[in-house]
């Protein structure tokens, strides 16, 4: 294991209680780790700590092997063989790119010639697609561009692990979404293994090979893209990533299957071991996802358009069953129907996931 964090806790002098708590999670050389979460919740106290900015209060930090942080034991952010990059990317503006970049490789030890300086910044400029930019400076790039020389410089010294905090949050949209893809090849290609911390889940799944969701201090699931959204750990997860509402629904058990009565209907889910915790009959929250529910006209079930939002190739709508219950549903844009109007609905649930019900 590369990076093996393990009931941390990170406590700030004067305060009562942890700004991250019991949090443990493991990357493998070469993976990228993206931490999310609102704001608060602890992603930058952690990051920090395993930067070494932050001092362990309990648990502990390692990398290969190593303890670098705990409670009695606390190795200095330069021993640590740490890349960052930070939001504003702290560019010096008065060194040219090359300087720039070149900067962390005047602290590498052992230090290298002026001939291995000079390769090397020319490759990490190749590697963030910026050959070329040698002699530019700083406020003669676009933003997008400075983020990517904060990047190479952050390489350029070979570090063992890679922290980026919020790197695009200063950036446009669509140059975000852009640098978000670029930004997961160039580490690829880099080998590097990073954590990445945001706030943005698109991001998040553009970039992450794992994904940890943190809430108040704590680490609430860490796990690939897909599992997140299929299989979120708690309530809080399944209520953070993607558009979705709770129902109430009564789980029982039919000849070993699963069945799941809810406000639209039965559902049955063929891995029953997703139900250990529900007791027959209990009440449970079901969650409803928009694309869990397909507009069919001919449908059994209706329900009521109180919104819509357009999305491009799809509507979101905001729908209101009979007996009262909301949900969404995602319906392709052709089917441009009004608000007011009663559509049918059918629920294709691939991943039924409930919760305890709350009072
Ligand atoms: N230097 C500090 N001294 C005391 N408390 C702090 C300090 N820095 C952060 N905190 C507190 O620790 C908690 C976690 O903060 P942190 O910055 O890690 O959250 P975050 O998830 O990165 O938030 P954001 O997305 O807003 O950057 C918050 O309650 C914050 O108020």
């Amino acid at each position: 294991m590369f990076l093996e964090v393990q009931d941390l806790d990170v406590r700030y002098a004067g305060t009562q209680a942890s700004a991250v708590r019991g949090v443990s999670l493991q990357l493998n050389a070469g993976d990228i780790g993206v931490l999310i979460g609102p704001s608060g919740c602890g992603k930058t106290t952690l990051l920090r700590a395993v930067a070494g900015l932050e001092q362990v209060h309990a648990g502990a930090i390692r990398l290969q092997g190593r303890v670098v942080g705990s409670a009695g034991l606390q190795l200095p952010p330069e021993e640590r063989r740490i890349g960052m990059v930070f939001q504003d990317y702290a560019l010096f503006p008065h060194l040219t790119v090359a300087r720039n970049v070149g900067f962390g490789l005047e602290y590498t030890k052992p230090r290298p010639s002026g001939a291995e300086r000079q390769d090397r910044v020319r490759e990490v400029l190749a590697l963030v697609g910026l050959e070329g930019y040698e002699g530019r400076y700083p406020h003669e790039l676009s933003g997008g561009q400075q983020q990517r020389v904060a990047l190479a410089r952050a390489l350029a010294p070979r570090p063992q692990l890679l922290l980026l905090d919020e790197p695009f949050s200063n950036l446009d949209v669509d140059l975000r979404e852009r640098l978000a893809h670029e930004v997961r090849t160039i580490l690829k290609a880099a080998q590097a293994t990073a954590l990445f911390v945001t706030h943005d889940q698109l991001e998040a799944f553009a970039i992450g090979d794992h994904i940890g969701v943190m809430h108040e201090g704590q680490l609430h699931q860490w796990a690939d893209a897909y599992t997140l959204y299929h299989r979120p750990a708690t309530r809080f997860v399944a209520d953070f990533i993607g558009h979705g509402v709770f129902a109430p629904a009564t789980v029982s058990e039919v000849n070993g299957r699963v069945v799941v009565q809810t406000p639209l209907g039965e559902l049955s889910e063929v891995n029953s071991s997703h139900f250990a915790s529900a007791r027959p009959g209990e009440g449970r929250d079901i969650l409803l996802r928009a694309d869990d529910i397909v507009h069919d006209d001919s449908a059994p079930v209706k329900a009521q358009i109180l919104r819509k939002a357009f999305r491009g190739a799809e509507f979101l709508y905001t729908l209101r069953l009979a007996n009262g219950q909301t949900v969404l549903a995602h319906v392709p844009s052709h089917h441009d129907h009004k608000i007011g109007e009663w559509i049918g609905i059918r629920p294709e649930v691939d991943h039924v996931v409930t919760f305890p019900a709350r009072d």
